[in-house]
């Protein structure tokens, strides 16, 4: 079912004291909107992470896995070594990991389909680069993305699929996709979803935006009727702005 979703990336940031300050200070916080909140650490903190919010309505979730279920694939993590620690949801195909450890969406589609095996819900990410845009070919590399990597799956499978478009050249950089870039990419994503399994899926499917989502810009992001919430990266360090951005609906 469609819901807001705000989920803060953590990426390779905080140690396990920082770890631990950083939940003491989320949960001060006080939630006023509807948005489910997700904060994902790194994977040797998500334990600790899961530990301390069992409780409370923050979901913690993992930033990457493998597509094997084990085997020999040194410094790896598989779906179901995270399902036994009690996550339940998998941020795949960030522009980080595709840009940096060569993933692609082959192997996406494959680890999208372990974690769909596993029962995992899956935030995958994809997004263009500033080059794309400047050729005017941004949906066409966007549709691509989400084509190689998704469309091999059944409707019932988009369940269990949040989407995350982040335009490779708004992440960490504090340029933003102007509001109505962020829905003009949403609906285009909805509409590249409809053609293909129908309104029903793609009325379904919460499509989040990332790429410099701040305090003050979140409300006239989020305020677009395509965008369903934010996958956050620095602002998602700091309790505040991120409790700041998870008001902003
Ligand atoms: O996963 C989060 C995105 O990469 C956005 O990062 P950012 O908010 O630091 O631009």
């Amino acid at each position: 079912m469609r819901k807001n979703i705000v989920a803060g990336n953590w990426k390779m940031n905080n140690d396990l004291a920082q770890t631990e300050t950083l939940i003491t200070d989320l949960l001060k916080q006080t939630k006023t909107s509807d948005a489910e909140v997700m904060i994902a650490p790194t994977f040797t903190n998500l334990w600790h992470a899961f530990q301390s919010l069992r409780q409370e309505n923050i979901e913690v979730i993992a930033q990457n896995m493998h597509f094997a279920e084990n085997g020999a694939y040194t410094g790896e993590i598989s779906a179901s070594m995270l399902k036994s620690i009690g996550i339940q949801t998998v941020i795949l195909g960030h522009s980080e990991r595709r840009a940096y450890f060569n993933e692609t969406d082959a192997s996406l589609a494959k680890k999208v389909d372990a974690a769909l095996a596993n029962d995992m819900r899956t935030i995958f990410c994809f997004g263009e680069e500033l080059a794309d845009r400047k050729a005017g070919i941004e949906e066409a590399v966007v549709e691509s993305q989400i084509k190689n990597a998704l469309f091999h799956l059944d409707a019932e499978a988009f369940k269990n699929i949040v989407l995350a478009y982040e335009p490779v050249w708004a992440i960490g950089t504090g340029e933003t996709a102007s509001p109505e870039q962020a829905q003009d990419m949403h609906a285009f994503i909805r509409k590249t979803l409809a053609n293909k399994y129908g309104n029903a899926v793609s009325d379904s499917v919460s499509i989040l935006y990332g790429g410099s989502v701040k305090p003050n810009n979140a409300k006239e992001i989020f305020g677009k009727p395509d965008v369903d919430g934010g996958l956050i990266g620095g602002a998602a360090l700091k309790a505040e702005d991120f409790y700041a951005i998870v008001n902003a609906f």
